[in-house]
């Protein structure tokens, strides 16, 4: 979780261009004070712009065009926080948020936007990272417009909630309010598939009557720590995780008896053990409870077995439109060489292989590489294999022993591509490559680099967090 501090320096970083322009003259302003104020734009975190006395200010919750009153929460030197206590000319394009815990916690920082205008702005805001790090060409690159859902509710396909107990003895699980540490309970969630919630809602009952200890932050005392729950929308199974505090788990046999007799959907219960204090949600250790080790998953005709801890696109219907879009953009024969690297449990290598001479992929999840080689057995692929590793060490590695791929997918974290992967890339340079990106940042810094040895031919965002301000991208890059 974010403490304020981070998400401050964060946002220090992540100013566009625009705010750069000048030095600001020194604004006396107090946290409390409030002001109207007119927004201009959003912001890459989806928060509303304004320029109060030209000191850039923060507001979540405000849209472009919009007359609001603020309250200031933070002065820092080159800008405002401040939160929404009124909006006195509202936006057209201003709409009721689903859900009413919207605004409390991550997760929906766009659900008062209008859809169609939530798709613009995630196009937008890749403009603005370009505007900001102007890769080489930027001002020719073609930015498609933003590939939406049909219905832009119900599609995440895990939740991974918080559980607490409540001074008079009530169980909630959800998030925590942005951030702090107090918990907010989500028995609905418009973004979750009913899956994923319905399986929670009753777990929870079930601590509840089976009086299982759950964790107390503050003492570092009792078991259940968090619930995480994954569904497959292919063949409706569901994977329980409790994450707890100790390996003991009281009440085990009881708890599992209670999931099969009333959540038949769940075929996998495991137990990940995290002990302590700590801000990761997940510790070293899983076993497994009840049932098999894994859910199946069905991408574009392919099978995929996932455990616990392996990554999987949140969004299935969107990453099926991902993975068509990187496909395409790649444009494979059956002679290439691919690397499938930031790979996961190897989606997108395995749903390419039989295009393909060879795959190879690398992960840094060594269970995520066990689920990729299995589920290349699973699928009949014999041309693919999968390694845990980096992929700045492996893909020189592979280079130095003579294995040089003539084609390329990188699908790194928020951080972007390391500097090594970078140099590696421009001394190998594949024939084809693509880059999917979720945080325009990185991706416009990394084009800076690569611009060297590519041209950037288009890029095509998806929207694969609808009602967030979170930005996924595929974009087409062809050798200079
Ligand atoms: C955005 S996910 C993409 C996963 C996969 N391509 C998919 O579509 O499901 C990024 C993946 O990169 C892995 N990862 C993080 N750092 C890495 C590194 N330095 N080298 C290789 N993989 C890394 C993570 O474990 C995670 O599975």
């Amino acid at each position: 979780m974010k403490s304020s501090s981070s998400y401050n320096e964060h946002r220090d970083r992540n100013f566009s261009h625009n705010d750069r322009r000048e030095p600001v003259e020194e604004v006396q302003v107090e946290v409390g004070q409030r002001f109207p104020l007119t927004i201009k734009r959003l912001g890459i975190n989806g928060e509303g712009i304004g320029y109060y006395k030209r000191k850039i200010t923060f507001v979540p919750g405000a849209l472009p065009d919009e007359v609001v009153v603020v309250e200031v929460t933070h002065v820092a030197a080159h800008f405002l926080n401040a939160s929404l206590r009124q909006v006195r000319e509202a936006s057209p394009h201003r709409v009721e948020p689903h859900d009413a815990k919207a605004g409390e916690v991550g997760g929906f920082e766009l659900e008062h936007l209008a859809y169609p205008q939530q798709l613009e702005f995630k196009r937008d805001v890749i403009q603005q990272s370009l505007e900001r790090y102007k890769p080489r060409g930027w001002q020719h690159f073609t930015l498609k417009p933003t590939i939406g859902m049909e219905n832009p509710y119900h599609y995440r396909n895990k939740a991974q909630f918080q559980v607490r107990q409540l001074e008079d003895g009530t169980i909630i699980a959800g998030l925590y309010k942005e951030g702090t540490h107090d918990l907010v309970d989500l028995p609905e969630a418009g973004t979750q598939n009913e899956a994923t919630l319905t399986v929670i809602r009753e777990l929870v009952k079930m601590l509840g009557e089976l009086e299982v200890p759950i964790y107390d932050e503050e003492h570092g005392s009792g078991i259940i720590k968090t619930l995480v729950t994954r569904s497959s929308e292919a063949t409706g199974e569901v994977q329980v995780t409790f994450v707890t505090n100790s390996k003991k788990l009281p009440r085990k046999r009881q708890l599992l008896e209670l999931i099969k007799k009333r959540l038949p959907q769940v075929v996998s219960v495991m137990q990940n053990v995290n002990p302590g204090k700590t801000s990761l949600v997940w510790g070293d250790e899983t076993v497994k409870l009840t049932g098999q080790d894994y859910i199946t998953e069905e991408l574009l005709g392919h099978k995929f077995q996932l455990s616990p801890r392996a990554f999987l696109q949140l969004n299935p219907k969107q990453t099926t439109k991902l993975y068509q879009e990187a496909i395409k953009a790649l444009g494979l024969t059956r002679a290439n060489r691919l690397v499938d690297a930031y790979s996961g449990v190897g989606t997108i290598g395995l749903t390419l292989a039989d295009k393909l001479g060879e795959v190879r992929g690398m992960d840094t999840i060594p269970e995520a590489i066990d689920d990729a080689n299995r589920n290349a057995a699973l699928n009949d692929i014999d041309n693919a294999e999968y390694f845990t590793g980096t992929a700045e060490s492996l893909l020189p590695q592979w280079v130095a022993n003579g294995w040089r791929p003539d084609a390329l997918v990188v699908d790194p974290p928020r951080a972007g591509l390391d500097e090594t992967m970078i140099d590696t890339i421009l001394q190998v340079r594949p024939e084809k490559f693509v880059y999917i990106s979720c945080n325009p940042s990185t991706l416009a810094k990394d084009l800076v680099e690569l611009g060297e040895a590519y041209r950037v031919d288009y890029i095509q965002s998806i929207d694969m967090f609808p009602q967030t301000a979170r930005v996924e991208a595929v974009v087409k890059l062809s050798r200079r």
